[in-house]
């Protein structure tokens, strides 16, 4: 899917605005996304699923920004939420908790009991203990949880081990069979409504294969269960489409439904998904600025200002993350760098054996950085965060303030003697 960043007289603009203004005005490193990207990739998923009855959860986990929630709960998004904290993001952006679906291996008691007060839509269990720690608390709270079961198929979805969870030695879901037997039981679990089935079999995925593949496992269960009297009102085919970081070629959203939807035709399911990466990974970029060019005998090394830190996703996963000037540099002769942090860690690199024309001082952008990014950020090396801006046509607003060494040590104290 395209994006609203594109080069305007020799600089690179998002939207309306060159991001080296952006660069000046609030400092690097800095993250900057594109409201009008948000909103493309949201409506794409959207329309997509029009011609039956759905939901776009999107995934908080990939950027978990209150102004960028915010956008897309103005568009009518819901969310898909791992933790009791992106619940209250959530809520603090204006997102309808009716809209939200609750993933996670590890959701905590107190998290549960916070999700069933809020009135959650729907908890995608994970596992039978939760699934009876979630009657036990819906019941206490007078109430009635409604649940997907969020099925492991078992399929291989090609994609970076780490980020693989459709597989049986990942830890997400429970398998068809168990969720067959879960599923029987909680038809007479008093604090729960059985209203689901749910999916999600891994992230940067670009080919629609394992979709089909664990569809084709989840509808097997659906139709096995229908024998046993057990209706759904809706499937969560979870999310995962992938993004283009290099010259990989996703499948786009439309193809991605034309490609499943006739499964469940004659089937009157709700449909949900929950992507993540699709919506907002090239909605962002993170700016940065070469502090130091330091030639050596076997390297040269563009040392920047931003680090693993800010962005983990090379230093994790070895993942290749395209890295431009913000301006042609006219000047400077091309050459190989590795565009390494100063972070104290061999592994602090962003970008390696780069063609680069660039001079100290310059300004570079990691493209396709706004999932997946900031959310990961860490305070190593007592680090504060970048500062977040968002892009509005020409406007440029800053919507988290590069975190201070106050806020660093907030909350720490030394020992009196
Ligand atoms: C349950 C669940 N839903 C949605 C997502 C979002 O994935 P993606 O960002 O790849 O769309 C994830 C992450 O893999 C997930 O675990
Ligand atoms: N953090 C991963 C994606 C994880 C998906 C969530 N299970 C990435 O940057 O690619």
């Amino acid at each position: 899917m395209t994006d609203h960043f594109h080069m305007r007289d020799g600089a690179l603009y998002a939207e309306d605005v060159a991001l080296s203004d952006i660069a000046q005005r609030f400092g690097t490193p800095c993250y900057v996304y594109s409201r009008a990207t948000l909103e493309r990739h949201y409506r794409a998923f959207d329309e997509a699923l029009a011609s039956v009855p759905h939901q776009v959860c999107f995934a908080v986990k990939a950027n978990s920004n209150l102004a960028v929630l915010g956008v897309l709960a103005k568009l009518g998004s819901g969310f898909d939420i791992v933790s009791g904290g992106e619940l209250r993001r959530v809520l603090a952006a204006g997102g309808d908790p009716s809209k939200v679906v609750f993933s996670g291996v590890g959701k905590t008691a107190d998290e549960l009991r916070f999700a069933l007060e809020q009135r959650v839509g729907t908890f995608n269990v994970e596992s039978e203990s939760e699934l009876r720690r979630l009657d036990q608390l819906a019941q206490a709270a007078g109430t009635r949880a409604s649940i997907a079961l969020r099925v492991n198929p078992d399929v291989d979805a090609k994609t970076h081990p780490y980020i693989s969870t459709g597989l049986k030695q990942n830890k997400f879901g429970v398998d068809l069979v168990t969720a067959e037997r879960l599923y029987v039981e909680a038809q007479s679990m008093k604090g729960i409504h059985i209203s689901g089935i749910a999916s999600h079999i891994g992230s940067q995925l670009l080919d629609v294969s394992p979709y089909l593949d664990a569809l084709d496992r989840v509808l097997t269960l659906v139709d096995r269960l229908a024998a046993k009297g057990i209706e759904f009102d809706h499937l969560d085919v979870g999310g995962g489409l992938g993004v283009r970081y290099r010259d990989e070629i996703p499948t786009e959203p439309a193809d991605w439904a034309k490609a499943f939807l006739p499964k469940l035709a004659g089937r009157r399911f709700k449909i949900m998904t929950e992507p993540g990466r699709a919506i907002a990974g090239n909605a962002g970029v993170l700016l940065m600025r070469v502090e130091l060019i330091k030639r050596g005998e076997a390297k040269h090394f563009a040392v920047v200002d931003a680090a693993m830190n800010d962005l983990l996703r090379p230093s994790l996963y070895q993942a290749w993350m395209d890295i431009v000037p913000l301006r042609e540099n006219r000047t400077a002769s091309v050459q190989n760098y590795d565009v390494v942090g100063p972070v104290c860690e061999t592994g602090d690199w962003l970008g390696k054996d780069r063609e680069l024309a660039i001079a100290e001082g310059d300004l570079l952008a990691v493209r396709t950085a706004g999932a997946y990014g900031f959310v990961m950020a860490s305070n190593y090396n007592t680090r504060g965060r970048a500062a977040e801006v968002m892009v509005d046509g020409d406007r440029a607003v800053l919507v988290r303030a590069r975190e201070t060494f106050d806020d660093l040590v907030r909350g720490e104290r030394l020992l009196e003697s």
